[in-house]
C-alpha cells in the first residue's frame, strides 16, 4: 500500500484470524470437504512465496453473502464474529451492510468481505442486487423456528440466480442453538444436516449469543474460500467448476479445484 509515496503496511491480524491448520467441518454428513489438510497446491504456493519473500500480487478477497428469513440472526452472527458483541434487541437490517475481515492463512494475507442482507420482504430487491459475484453463500435459519429452515432453499435459489451455477460454496447455518434443550437441538440438527445435504451445502449449528462455533465456522469459510483463490491463481486459464451436485462428495477432485469465479476487482 502506498500513501504519499511511502509504503505503509496494514496492521497485523489478530491471533484468532491466523490459520495454519485446515479447519474441521461441523458434521461429516453434510460437509463440503472431509480432507484434513490443505491441498498440495495451496501449501506449495504459500511456501514458494514465503521462500522468495515475495508479496502476493494483489489482495486476495472473497465475497460472502449471508441470506435468510427476517429475525433469524444474520446480523448477530456477523457481529459476534467481527466485533465480538451480541445485541439482544432486534434492529432490522435495511437493505445491506458489509464488513471486511482480514485473515492470515498459511502465512498469506486474505480477506472476507461479508455482506449482511435484509430478511424483510420490502428490502429484498435492494439486497438481491448484492448477491452477484459471491464466492460463498451462507443461508441462515433459526433453530428455534423450524419454518425458517424450510425457507432456506428459496433463499439459496434466489442467491444462485445472480451467480453461475456451481460457482459458490454454500453453507447452511442454524443459529440460536442456545435456545434449545439438547434433545430438541439434536433433532433440529438432524433436519438441518438432511436439508444441507439436499442443498449441497455444509451444515453448522451456532449461537451468536454464547459465541459457540462462530469462530470455527468463519475459519472454515475463510479456509475454503482461500483455497479457491489460490487454485484460481495457479490455474487461471483452465475453467473449472465444482458443480453444485459435487459439493458434499468430499473425495471428488473437482471440489479441490474450486469454482469458476465472477472476477471482480479486489476479489479473487
Ligand atoms: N438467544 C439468541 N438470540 C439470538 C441469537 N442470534 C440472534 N438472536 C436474536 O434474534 C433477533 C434477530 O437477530 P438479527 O441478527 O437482528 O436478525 P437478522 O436475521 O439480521 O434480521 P433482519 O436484519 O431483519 O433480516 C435479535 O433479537 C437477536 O438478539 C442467538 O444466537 N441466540
Amino acid at each position: 500500500m502506498h500513501v504519499n509515496g511511502m509504503t505503509s503496511f496494514p496492521p497485523p491480524v489478530s491471533r484468532d484470524r491466523v490459520i495454519w491448520e485446515f479447519p474441521k467441518c461441523y458434521s461429516p454428513e453434510a460437509s463440503l470437504q472431509l480432507k484434513k489438510d490443505w491441498n498440495s497446491g495451496t501449501r506449495a504456493a504459500c511456501k514458494d512465496r514465503a521462500a522468495r519473500h515475495q508479496p502476493w500480487d494483489r489482495q486476495k478477497m472473497s465475497k460472502v453473502v449471508v441470506v435468510g428469513d427476517v429475525n433469524v440472526g444474520k446480523t448477530c452472527l456477523i457481529n459476534r464474529f467481527c466485533k465480538d458483541v451480541f445485541e439482544r434487541d432486534y434492529k432490522a437490517t435495511i437493505g445491506v451492510d458489509f464488513e471486511i475481515e482480514r485473515f492470515q492463512i498459511c502465512g498469506a494475507p486474505f480477506s472476507l468481505q461479508i455482506w449482511d442482507t435484509a430478511g424483510q420482504e420490502k428490502f429484498k430487491c435492494i439486497a438481491s442486487a448484492y448477491y452477484r459475484g459471491a464466492q460463498v453463500i451462507i443461508t441462515v435459519f433459526d433453530m428455534a423456528d423450524i419454518k425458517s429452515l424450510d425457507h432456506t432453499r428459496q433463499w439459496l435459489e434466489e442467491a444462485m440466480r445472480e451467480n453461475e451455477p456451481g460457482s459458490c460454496f454454500v453453507f447452511l447455518v442454524g443459529t440460536k442453538n442456545d435456545l434449545l434443550p439438547s434433545e430438541e437441538r439434536q433433532r433440529t440438527e438432524k433436519d438441518g444436516v438432511r436439508i444441507a445435504a439436499e442443498m449441497h451445502a455444509e451444515f453448522w449449528a451456532v449461537s451468536a449469543k454464547s459465541g459457540e462455533n462462530v469462530q470455527s465456522f468463519f475459519s472454515r469459510v475463510a479456509a475454503l474460500a482461500f483455497e479457491q483463490c489460490i487454485q484460481k491463481d495457479t490455474d487461471d486459464d483452465v475453467p473449472v467448476s465444482i458443480g453444485r451436485g459435487a459439493a458434499i462428495k468430499p473425495d471428488r477432485a473437482n471440489l479441490e479445484e474450486g469454482p469458476v469465479q465472477d472476477t471482480k476487482r479486489g476479489c479473487c
